[in-house]
């Protein structure tokens, strides 16, 4: 694991404090990178916990200060259904506030959860990401002889399921430890059980932020293992895995 170079563990006793904190930590880093580089890359968690974040996004009464129009977004997974489908992570994102803020169509790279052939996807995607980041067509994740490269996204958000998934990153899955940015999943235990797509963890841990978003119930087994690890016992909960460049929070409602 990538270990940052800050690591804070929050808990909020409500959903509308730890949003401020979210949207507000967002908005600071968004302007921040929007002044360094012209951009900023934000991906996005499936799950509920981000909901209300995302619906704060959309809040005309008190919207966060996010440079919408130089921001690219992206997933860090999807289910394989439709974009309509009730269980679409774009989907949803989308009618909940990427509908309603002023970012560009072009700059909303969706994963096709559509795709029949979810290994072409996985790759559209690292192609996808190479484009945004200005690398070479051909994804260095693919290069089995080159020097390891992952690029840096500016904050990543992810939840975690209370088998300690986070992404669709399952315990036991290759995505925990691989050169490839993005990986086919099959159908899992938990549902919506339907085979997926995920941005694997080196990928999510190259992130200069990661920002976990996590409603303690039903989850606490789960904290605890991932907590224990950050404090010298290893844990192979895939959540336990993920650092990241710079700066990683876990926000935990109570
Ligand atoms: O697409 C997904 O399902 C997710 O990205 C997944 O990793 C989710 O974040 C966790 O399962 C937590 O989900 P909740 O926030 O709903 O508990």
């Amino acid at each position: 694991m990538r270990i940052p170079s800050s690591l804070q563990r929050l808990s909020f006793s409500s959903s509308e404090a730890m949003v401020d904190f979210a949207s507000d930590l967002i908005a600071r880093r968004a302007q921040e990178h929007v002044v360094a580089n012209g951009i900023f890359r934000l991906v996005l968690s499936g799950g509920t916990s981000p909901l209300p974040l995302y619906r704060r996004f959309a809040d005309t009464a008190n919207p966060p200060d996010i440079p919408w129009e130089q921001t690219e977004i992206f997933w860090g997974d999807e289910r394989m259904v439709d974009p309509e489908s009730e269980h679409s992570n774009y989907g949803l994102a989308a009618s909940i506030f990427l509908n309603k803020v002023r970012v560009a169509q072009r700059n909303i790279h969706r994963m096709h959860g559509e795709s029949k052939h979810p290994e072409l996807a996985a790759q559209n995607y690292e192609y996808t990401i190479a484009g945004s980041f200005g690398l070479p067509a051909f994804p260095a994740a693919w290069d089995q002889s080159g020097p390891l490269m992952f690029p840096r996204f500016d904050i990543v958000l992810l939840g975690m399921g209370p088998d300690g998934h986070t992404a669709s990153i399952f315990p036991g899955s290759p995505a925990l430890d691989t050169r490839r940015w993005v990986l086919p999943v099959s159908c899992p235990e938990i549902p919506p059980r339907v085979p997926r797509l995920t941005m694997t963890a080196p990928l999510l841990s190259s992130a200069r932020t990661v920002i976990f978003l996590v409603g303690a119930k039903g989850k606490q087994a789960a904290l605890e293992r991932v907590h224990a690890s950050s404090s010298g016992q290893r844990t192979w909960l895939p959540a336990g895995c993920i650092g990241a460049e710079k700066e990683l929070f876990w926000l935990i409602l109570r």
